[in-house]
């Protein structure tokens, strides 16, 4: 048993005034970021990175959910001559925007306030190949854009409404008294231990002594960490190394959750971490919902919508007649002559909006009161389809990808919590943390801002250091690992793969499973691979010791703020300080074309590297080879390949390795492939970065095939 450990209480509304200070300090580096890009560039310039769509007219108009209006807006023929589809674009639904007049000049500065002032902000909600559709936010703007009738543009904002959201919570929690504490929160805050759980897992089936698995595959710690979440009264951490089957566990718990008659919340950080559990839950055929807009759901996962199903279901017919009344209506304010006309069709629809929402509101809450299981993301959690809704139990997958602050939006609304997830994988992104040392690095940028520089930086900084620590990290620092289990047999690597990161990172408890342990390139059933140097070996090293193959930094370019160098300025601030290594790039593309001569598909290949500059160096290998994915560590994650190639890109004479240090990223880059891992990089600078890494490049000599390259006969394939 492991020694309880003394706890170290935490105080509720300081914690909870931490995080909103923290927030706050996220928040200004995202809008800070959004602001330098806006109100540096020209329209264009803005589409060609990747932050707005230009030449736009409203095309149509209608009622979306919650009754807010949908604008549907197309090419503008005057500007896009025949072309009806929309320009190349960065943008994706769910983004939020501001929808504005377009001025006329390209290359006007603006303010992003003054954007906001004169357009209407809303939701991207879907995005075809000629349309782009927003739910506006502001009714009251909405004739900013509908009434001019002319050329419109749609611009990316910071997305603030998750941080409302998360800020929201927090002073919920701050201002909770001591009598509003429930056992569980104060479990959660260590002002009191969880309640024991029985030691004997055997005992642990809560009601009926014996538990009878659904899923007759489920493996030993599998069953252990089921149990054991079904049995702890306030709190269960499941812990899923890479490839141990996470998703797979929480399914069977949530079906003995249900056969137990506990109301469930199943939340992720991501659509796609829901979407992912909706899928494999369906066709166990029991009664869910998934709340979420329709647009950033997957197809697989519509039916159990709750916006589908308040057009569907008999509880939706109550809101069918006003959403055809007002739809009626927004297609007659297209029709009216002037300004004068559109005002008295506005206020009809001010007064059929709330009809509607009013019934909405009806509709929704009996569908979501009559569903024992209920699937949202985090943040999705916190919309008014579950004010005032009590659940058993929520379930937070990835848990240890989400901020704290995003986890407390559906714990509030709990009894007990089971999160999933790996704390030693890659904490969420911290955009405070980039922002201050992009700006310790530009204090000319700052100064153009009237920020304190200095200021800005520190807060930035700690407001990184104290968000990435996660409610995952958070529990089992202060209860210790008694509330968690952990999943140890792993389902994607050959053992040979699996061995470094499994005895440095998880006790060396991970089993490699039958079927995968020994699986090579070669023996790949899909289609024929040829047996060779590059297809028999699981373990590749191509040390670059020596000097030869140095890396190098993305030097800034102060001509950078033109019009027709926005693409690179965007590029630029999102690499930072970055680092590329051209020769590893070459090496890189060798073993790739190996690989593909030895009849691996390219599509089987995923090439990763912790720096987005050498992602930018090794791009045009998706010419050449399409279907490759090329990709940073920190992007890759949850994702797997049957072969997997790692540029590690540091080499220098100081023994320089950055961000390399960080082992969660080291682990994250060497445990996606499930065949085979060839890692390059520099063993004698790596080597020199961490105890960790030290220990990795000797595990890479021991145990790997070793390859030195020669610079000389890699000129051939530059
Ligand atoms: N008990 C099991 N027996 C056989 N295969 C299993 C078992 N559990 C999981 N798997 C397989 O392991 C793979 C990973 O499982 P799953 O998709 O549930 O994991 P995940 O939680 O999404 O990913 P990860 O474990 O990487 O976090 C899947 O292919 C799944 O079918």
């Amino acid at each position: 048993m492991p020694p309880s450990r003394p706890l170290e209480p935490v105080d509720i509304a300081s914690f909870a005034g931490l995080q909103l200070s923290l927030l706050a300090a996220e928040l200004d580096a995202e809008v800070a970021e959004t602001s330098a890009l806006v109100g540096g560039h020209s329209p264009s310039a803005l589409q060609r990175a990747g932050m707005a769509i230009t030449n736009l007219t409203v095309t149509a108009q209608r009622t979306g959910l919650g009754g807010k209006t949908v604008l549907e807006l197309g090419p503008d023929a005057a500007t896009a001559g025949s072309s009806s589809e929309l320009p190349e674009h960065g943008l994706r639904t769910g983004d939020i925007v501001v929808v504005a007049e377009q001025p006329a000049g390209s290359a006007k500065k603006r303010e992003v306030r003054e954007l906001e002032k004169k357009g209407a902000k809303g939701v991207v909600t879907r995005l075809g190949r000629g349309v782009v559709a927003v739910a506006l936010d502001e009714e009251d703007k909405e004739d900013n854009v509908v009434g001019s009738g002319g050329r419109v543009w749609i611009v990316k904002l910071a997305d603030d409404v998750t941080y409302k959201r998360m800020a929201a919570t927090m002073q919920k929690l701050q201002k909770m008294s001591e009598v509003e504490l429930s056992i569980f929160i104060r479990v959660l805050f260590g002002l009191t231990s969880p309640s024991p759980v029985p030691l004997d897992p055997t005992d642990a089936d809560v009601s009926s002594g014996k538990i009878e698995w659904l899923d007759p595959t489920l493996n030993d710690s599998q069953k252990d960490a089921i149990r054991f979440a079904l049995a702890s009264r306030e709190i269960a951490l499941i812990h899923g190394p890479p490839g141990t089957g996470k998703t797979h566990t929480l399914i069977e718990l949530i079906l003995q959750m249900m056969k137990r008659g506990l109301r469930i919340l199943v939340c992720g950080p991501s659509n796609i971490s829901v979407d992912n559990i909706v899928e494999r839950l369906v066709p166990h055929k029991i009664p869910l919902i998934r709340l979420g807009h329709p647009a950033r759901l997957l197809p697989s996962v519509l039916n159990h919508s709750l916006d589908v199903l308040t057009r569907t279901s008999e509880a939706g017919a109550i809101v069918k007649d006003v959403r055809a009344e007002m739809d009626a209506k927004q297609a007659s304010i297209r029709k009216a002559r002037n300004g004068k006309e559109r005002r008295v069709i506005y206020g009809e629809l001010k007064v059929l909006r709330k009809e509607y929402r009013e019934r909405e509101k009806r509709c929704v809450s009996s569908l979501v009161a009559g569903s024992k299981v209920v699937l949202a993301t985090l943040h999705g959690s916190g919309g008014f389809q579950l004010r005032g809704e009590q659940f058993d139990v929520v379930i937070i997958d990835e848990a240890s990808q989400a901020l704290e602050a995003q986890c407390w939006v559906p714990l509030l609304s709990a009894k007990k919590a089971v999160c999933a997830g790996d704390h030693l994988q890659l904490p969420p992104t911290i955009k405070s943390l980039n922002f201050s040392k992009r700006k310790a690095k530009s204090p000319a940028a700052l100064a153009k801002e009237g920020g304190d520089e200095t200021a800005a930086t520190k807060k930035g900084q700690a407001a990184a250091v104290t968000l990435e620590t996660t409610l995952f990290d958070r529990l089992l620092t202060l209860h210790g690992p008694s509330i968690k289990r952990m999943l140890t047999t792993q389902y994607r690597m050959h053992e040979k793969i699996m061995r470094f990161p499994s005895d440095e990172l998880y006790e060396s408890k991970l089993v490699a499973a039958e079927a995968v342990k020994a699986r090579l390139l070669r023996d790949l059933t899909a289609y024929p691979v040829a047996a060779n140097d590059e297809t028999t070996e699981p373990l590749i090293f191509i040390d670059t010791q020596g000097g030869d193959f140095p890396e190098k930094k993305e030097e800034e370019d102060a001509s950078s703020s033109t019009a027709a160098n926005a693409k690179k300025t965007k590029s630029r601030l999102m690499l930072g300080e970055s680092k590329s290594n051209e020769m590893e790039a070459v090496l890189v593309r060798q073993h790739v074309r190996k690989l593909v001569e030895a009849g691996v598909r390219p599509e089987d290949i995923a090439v990763v590297t912790p720096y987005n500059a050498q992602v930018a160096i090794l791009a045009p290998l998706k010419e050449a080879y399409p279907g490759i994915e090329i990709g940073s560590v920190d992007g890759f994650q949850g994702r797997e390949k049957e072969a997997v190639i790692v540029s590690l890109v540091r080499s220098n004479p100081d023994g320089e390795v950055g961000f390399l240090a960080e082992k969660r990223r080291l682990n994250v880059a060497m445990t996606r492939p499930k065949r085979s891992l060839t890692v390059i990089g520099d063993s004698e600078t790596v080597k020199r970065g961490s105890k960790f890494l030290t220990r990795w490049m000797s595990f890479l000599e021991d145990n790997a095939d070793l390859r030195y390259p020669d610079v000389s006969s890699l000129a051939l394939e530059t």
